[in-house]
């Protein structure tokens, strides 16, 4: 008989009762907060006089004001410096555990809960952040939650929430040289569409996924929600564990890693686990993907031409010329050649220090364009200081990118590193909406991080397998 997914398992596990509404209340294991969804919920537990619940499962960072190059307080941008000073009070008031920006383990949250080990298997994870779904590259349960969920959060330590279907997309075969995990997602999303995924949560499996290092599972994690997820998971395995054994959690306590193990092992699907639904893709047959347009779903293989409209169903066809005019790319036309202004490597979907790694060893040795200006921001001041400890800050530099400190930074544009005008930005990031990057007539065009890294030496978005990696100097891996 089968025991189920691990989404049945987790939330079995989780449950506390069913609420009138039919919602199940789920006990959270995990509450991730941070500066911009959380003050009004503290506001509301102030208001009726109460304390949060488990001060101990919940963990604070700043990512998405915070500046990148001086982040001397206060805070030149006075909103910035007003959420900050609200998240000190507020975690100070509540004694919950802050990852600021002088402790050295501040960064974007979905890149702090996994590198400090605080995201497991089993766990329910839950943060006021859409991106939240990160975590279940970890074969947690990960939701991203509006703010009266945070206060209900913060004030039980529970959340209500509607059980979903699961969807296992099956990725086969090894993917080829150059083609990372977010070409994948973008493949994923570009076929199922940004709304595929609604009433669902998606299992990612097969050859190309369990393959993937935990930065690329968290990768195509983390965008899960563009493809209307509630959150998506990958069940967890050796590589998993490889990574937690080497975390704060677990580093100088194997006793208890190998208490919980058999127990991260138990809540993996079984192999003769029933789905609602099964996607397969051939792996080995993509290549790298770039966006056209003006939603994540609008993408294409580098060396495929952009979908003319008529071709498209009739409900995307007008969304799609609206796109292709805000973008100003040519139908029938390929991708290569479209010129940038930016350049930006980040966010919670491609700044570890593996992306960092990658994106180095073909940025060694060559220049920046100079029409381009391109900065590195690190997820985490984690991965800073690892990425500066192998030179990689000295590799990126020297060819001309502006090398930062850990935020959100220009994925969203929240703090000071915004595209001007109609600036076309290649960009690491997951999300490409009109007026994302900080300028309403800007343009995204989301791709890997190494694209990035070729877009920004050649100026214009470049097919990576065609520029040959170098070898980095120091501890990077060939
Ligand atoms: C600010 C926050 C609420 C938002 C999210 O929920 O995703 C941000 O992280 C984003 O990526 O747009
Ligand atoms: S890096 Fe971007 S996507 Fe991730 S949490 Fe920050 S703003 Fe959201």
């Amino acid at each position: 008989m089968s025991d189920g997914t691990l989404y049945d398992k987790v939330w079995e596990n989780h449950a506390v009762t069913t609420l009138p509404t039919g919602q199940t209340q789920l006990f959270v294991g995990l509450h991730l907060i941070h500066e911009v969804t959380s003050p009004q919920a503290f506001g509301m537990l102030r208001e009726r006089g109460v304390d949060v619940a488990f001060p101990e499962r919940t963990h604070a960072t700043v990512d998405h004001i915070v500046p990148t190059a001086d982040q001397s307080r206060p805070y030149a941008d006075a909103a910035a410096e007003e959420m900050m000073s609200e998240l000190e009070e507020n975690v100070r008031d509540s004694g919950i555990e802050f990852s600021d920006p002088t402790s050295g383990d501040q960064g974007i949250v979905h890149v702090i809960g996994p590198e400090q080990g605080m995201t497991q298997p089993g766990m329910t994870v839950v943060c006021g952040d859409s991106h939240t779904s990160t975590h279940g590259a970890f074969g947690a349960l990960a939701f991203g939650i509006g703010t009266s969920q945070i206060r209900d959060v913060l004030a039980t330590g529970c959340v209500a929430m509607e059980k979903k279907d699961v969807r296992k997309i099956e990725v086969t075969g090894e993917l080829g040289d150059c083609v990372e995990a977010k070409d994948v997602i973008l493949e994923i999303i570009r076929r199922l569409g940004t709304d595929g995924g609604v009433g669902y949560v998606y299992e990612y499996a097969g050859e190309a996924i369990e393959s993937l290092d935990m930065e690329g599972r968290m990768s195509i994690c983390n965008m899960s929600i563009e493809g209307g997820a509630r959150a998506g998971y990958v069940n967890p395995d050796e590589t998993t564990y490889e990574w937690l054994r080497d975390t704060d959690a677990f580093r100088d306590d194997p006793e208890k890693f190998e208490r919980l193990k058999p127990y991260w092992e138990s809540v993996a699907s079984d192999d003769d686990a029933e789905y609602d639904d099964v996607v397969t893709i051939d792996g080995s047959s993509l290549e790298p993907v770039v966006t056209w347009g003006t939603t994540p779903g609008q993408g294409v293989g580098i060396s495929e031409p952009i979908p003319h409209p008529e071709d498209l169903p009739e409900d995307k066809r007008d969304t799609a010329r609206r796109a292709q005019e805000h973008m100003r790319v040519t139908p029938g036309e390929t991708m290569e050649g479209y010129e940038v202004d930016v350049a930006f490597l980040g966010s919670c979907t491609n700044a570890r220090l593996a992306d960092l790694r990658r994106a180095a060893r073909l940025v060694k040795g060559r220049e920046v364009d100079p029409d381009v200006r391109a900065m590195v921001v690190p997820g985490s001041q984690r991965v800073q200081t690892a990425a500066e400890a192998e030179g990689l800050d000295d590799v990126f530099r020297e060819a001309g990118f502006d090398w930062r400190n850990a935020g959100c930074s220009m994925c969203l544009g929240m703090n000071e590193d915004q595209l001007e005008g109609d600036e076309a930005c290649a960009s690491s990031s997951n999300r490409n909406f009109v007026g994302r990057q900080g300028s309403k007539d800007g343009r995204t065009v989301l791709m890997n991080p190494r694209m990035v890294a070729a877009a920004a030496v050649t100026g214009h978005v470049t097919d990576v397998r065609e520029l040959p990696e170098r070898e980095v100097d120091g501890e990077v891996e060939a």
